[in-house]
């Protein structure tokens, strides 16, 4: 062995010693993902109904973003096995050694009792015991038990991305009403059109950890049907904010033109098959879908916030 490499890995055994940098702990958060996860929480704060001191919304907020990196930080210590052997993640801070898996856990468990109990004393405790189902659905329900055991893993534990709007609304009313469940399902129909689309190109990553994926497990075939099926039920879910009166004409037209391109993308996995444009559609819908996702709950926050909301005739206020 050369001086160099004993000197390379001596320094990659002292990089490890030393815990990872304020980047690779930033990494654990999943930030990219969590910040349209944030996102939903703030406009379910925005246009729930009633006041709240904009101190009092800026923790609320705070404690969203903290509990749900710290959320993401507990499925990383928990999945580190399999990311290490999948291309998308085998690069992330605990496959590549550079944090420790007790260190992940310790960081994610402190983050996300703090965030848990910061929202009950300076927010309320409806939303603080929802933020807490929320880390726990992830964590317990979607990481440990679903994930490596059932092709309906996302379904059922993507409700726990669900959640964040519900969590803004009760930090604002201090409850949980027909509004912001309609905010949730929208998250929730939208949830296997999103991950799906993704894991029709990313099949042989799931594959080769035996991680028991829609298309691994039902074939590609199924799964196109299943996210057209979704698609659907998303888009008819999307109104649902103008039929309870919550919503408008804006957000409503918004709603429908989205959804509308929404299930002309999803057509065409389903057209295409195993055609040789499959990936490239895949790759079109999972990219529109976080664009879409944005969208609604961007122009639910624009009507509201500039009073934009002419209501539809004959639908809720
Ligand atoms: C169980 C539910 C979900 C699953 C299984 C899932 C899965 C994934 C996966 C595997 C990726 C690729 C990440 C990467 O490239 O490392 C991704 C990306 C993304 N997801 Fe999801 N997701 C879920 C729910 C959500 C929710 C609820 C949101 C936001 C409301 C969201 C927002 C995003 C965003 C913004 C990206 C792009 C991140 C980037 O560009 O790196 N996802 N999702
Ligand atoms: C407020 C709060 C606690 C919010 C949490 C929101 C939440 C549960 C979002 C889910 C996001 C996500 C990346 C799921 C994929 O996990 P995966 O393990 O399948 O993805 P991976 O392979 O990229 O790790």
């Amino acid at each position: 062995m050369s001086d160099l490499s004993v000197t390379n890995e001596r320094l990659e055994a002292e990089a490890r010693h030393n815990g990872g940098s304020a980047r690779d702990y930033f990494e654990l958060l999943k930030p990219r993902v969590m910040s349209l996860v944030i996102f939903t929480g703030l406009v379910g704060i925005v246009v729930a109904p009633g006041t709240i001191h904009p101190v009092i919304a800026f923790t609320a907020l705070l404690c969203i973003a903290v509990g749900a990196g710290a959320s993401g930080a507990l499925n990383m210590w928990y999945d580190a096995d399999i990311d290490a052997q999948m291309s998308r993640t085998s690069s992330r801070p605990i496959p590549q050694g550079r944090i420790e898996p007790g260190e992940a856990l310790g960081f994610g468990a402190t983050l996300s009792v703090g965030s848990v109990l910061a929202m009950g004393v300076m927010v309320n405790w409806t939303a603080a015991a929802l933020l807490a189902l929320t880390i726990g659905f992830y964590l317990f329900v979607y990481t440990m038990w679903l994930k490596r055991s059932t092709p309906q893993n996302i379904v059922i534990g993507g409700a726990a991305g669900a959640f964040p709007p519900m969590i803004g609304w009760a930090a604002v009313t201090g409850s949980v009403s027909l509004e912001s469940i309609a905010l949730f399902l929208i998250i929730f129909m939208w949830t296997p059109p999103h991950f799906w689309a993704l894991a029709l190109y990313r099949a042989g990553d799931y594959e080769k950890v035996s991680v028991p994926m829609l298309p691994v497990i039902a074939g590609k075939r199924e799964t196109r049907k299943q996210i057209l099926i979704y698609s659907v039920l998303l888009v008819a879910t999307s109104l649902a904010p103008v039929a309870l009166g919550f919503a408008g004409l804006v957000y409503g037209a918004a709603a429908l033109c989205a959804g509308i391109f929404f299930l002309v993308l999803a057509a065409r996995i389903w057209t295409e098959g195993d055609g040789e444009k499959a990936d490239g559609r895949a790759k079109a819908l999972f990219g529109f879908s976080i664009l879409y996702l944005f969208l609604l709950f961007a122009t639910l926050l624009v009507e509201h916030a500039a009073g934009l909301k002419i209501a539809v005739p004959g639908l809720g206020a």
